[in-house]
């Protein structure tokens, strides 16, 4: 099963102005699909981040793949770190923590590991849950993930969901994706309002939303005063608080004082990051995200390491298609410890890159697909048409906050501020 060519393919599709505390979503996102065509006709992909500093050091890789063996993962890791050593990719908006080496090696091994995966099952016809040792699930929840938004992009008409800025258009918001999807909990991305407006927000969903388990994700924007504050008015209400404050010190002070758990996917980036924030119990549910966790068996094994220590194991998303969603369902699929809906940005993109029909939701969860591989087929159209977005919306990268100053000249990003 030797590799014979790659294909790489920057994407970018159409997304609304969603609000988190760096700024506003851009009018495109970015992504990039990976195709490994192997020497018997398999293809397998993959998908990832499509920010150039990203794929940059994925082009550097692919030039190595050419005979590499999909079934030798091993080898596919030391390719990738011996060809990326020293690089450390950022990102501008930081929303998934701080940057090193080992996470720049960890998100473009991830990339190639999903392709692999997708070959070895489409050969072996079983679908990668198989591969990753069964089911221990038939379906994988997700939540409704909720943000603030703006009407419109900048000189476009008003989208489908209109602005969302109070907690009644929260209430509706929650009540349209509720009723499309079947969600059972809902997340709030927070870090945009005072806090108290926020906790508002949620409020109002507690109470449109009897027996809902909710959260809220301010991604660091609180200090760890208001944390203990916020955690304290929503005692009950939240099932957990996600990110309040940045850092481990800041979340285990928030963490003494709360009595539902802390999540995170900003503090807890990588294996070094592990004992220090077990050591100072600074969270309770580890949102895991294999794109930047080192692929999907190293979540597997994630997973493994928070059971041992009685932490809880959910799922981080940011916007994606559907090879993402497929790889992100058979990981969840086949990850015994997984205690809570997993976060999906998918209600708010309009196109794929995918066949539809693959993967559905009902009831908010997704049956993982039976199909050999990830169970999705490549739409060739569809992928040229979001390659012809990426070449013609011009962005290289995601920076909410440069695109928020068109809506307010004055706006700074800073996380701690309230
Ligand atoms: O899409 C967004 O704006 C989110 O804020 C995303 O970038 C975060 O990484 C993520 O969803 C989170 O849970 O922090
Ligand atoms: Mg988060």
């Amino acid at each position: 099963m030797k590799i014979r060519d790659v294909v790489l393919t920057p994407v970018a599709f159409a997304d609304p102005p969603l609000l988190n505390v760096m700024g506003v979503h851009e009018p495109y996102a970015l992504r990039s699909v990976v195709q490994l065509v192997c020497e018997d006709g398999v293809v397998g992909l993959g998908e990832s981040y499509g920010d150039e500093a990203f794929l940059g050091e994925v082009r550097k890789v692919v030039p190595g793949l050419a005979g590499h063996d999909v079934f030798d993962l091993p080898g596919l890791k030391r390719l990738v770190a011996r060809t990326l050593a020293g690089t450390v990719v950022t990102d501008e908006h930081g929303l998934i923590g701080g940057f090193s080496i080992r996470k720049t090696i960890a998100s473009v091994y991830s990339l190639f590991e999903v392709a692999c995966l997708d070959a070895q099952g489409q050969a072996l016809g079983r679908p990668v849950v198989d591969l990753l040792g069964g089911k221990a699930r038939d379906e994988v929840d997700f939540s409704a993930y909720l943000f603030y938004k703006y009407g419109a992009h900048v000189g476009a008409d008003e989208d489908s969901w209109g602005e969302v800025v109070t907690p009644e258009a929260l209430v509706s918001v929650a009540k349209r994706m509720v009723d499309e999807y079947g969600f059972r909990s809902i997340k709030l991305k927070g870090g945009v309002f005072e806090p108290s407006q926020e906790i508002a927000g949620i409020r109002a969903l507690a109470e449109a939303f009897p027996g809902y388990p909710l959260r809220i994700d301010p991604n660091g924007a609180w200090t760890p005063e208001t944390g203990v504050r916020a955690a304290g008015e929503l005692e009950g209400v939240l099932e957990y608080l996600e990110d309040p404050t940045p850092g481990i010190e800041g979340m285990a002070r928030v963490a003494e004082r709360a009595s539902m758990p802390l999540a995170t996917n900003m503090c807890v980036v990588n294996l070094g990051d592990i004992e220090p924030a077990f050591r100072a119990r600074a969270i309770g549910v580890l949102l895991s995200d294999h794109h930047f966790w080192g692929g999907i068996r190293d979540t597997q094994a994630l997973s493994i390491t928070c059971e041992s220590f009685g932490v809880g194991l959910s799922m981080h998303s940011n916007s994606h298609l559907g090879i993402s969603l497929a790889a992100m369902v058979h990981v969840a699929a086949a990850t015994p410890h997984l205690t809570y809906a997993c976060d999906t940005h998918w209600p708010w993109k309009t196109a794929d890159v995918i066949a539809p029909g693959a993967l559905e939701f009902r009831g908010g969860a997704v049956t993982v697909p039976e199909r050999p591989g990830l169970g999705v087929e490549l739409d060739a159209d569809a992928l040229a048409v979001a390659h012809e977005n990426y070449v013609r919306c011009g962005l290289t990268k995601r920076d909410d906050a440069t695109y928020m100053r068109k809506y307010r000249p004055a706006f700074e990003p800073n996380t701690a501020r309230w």
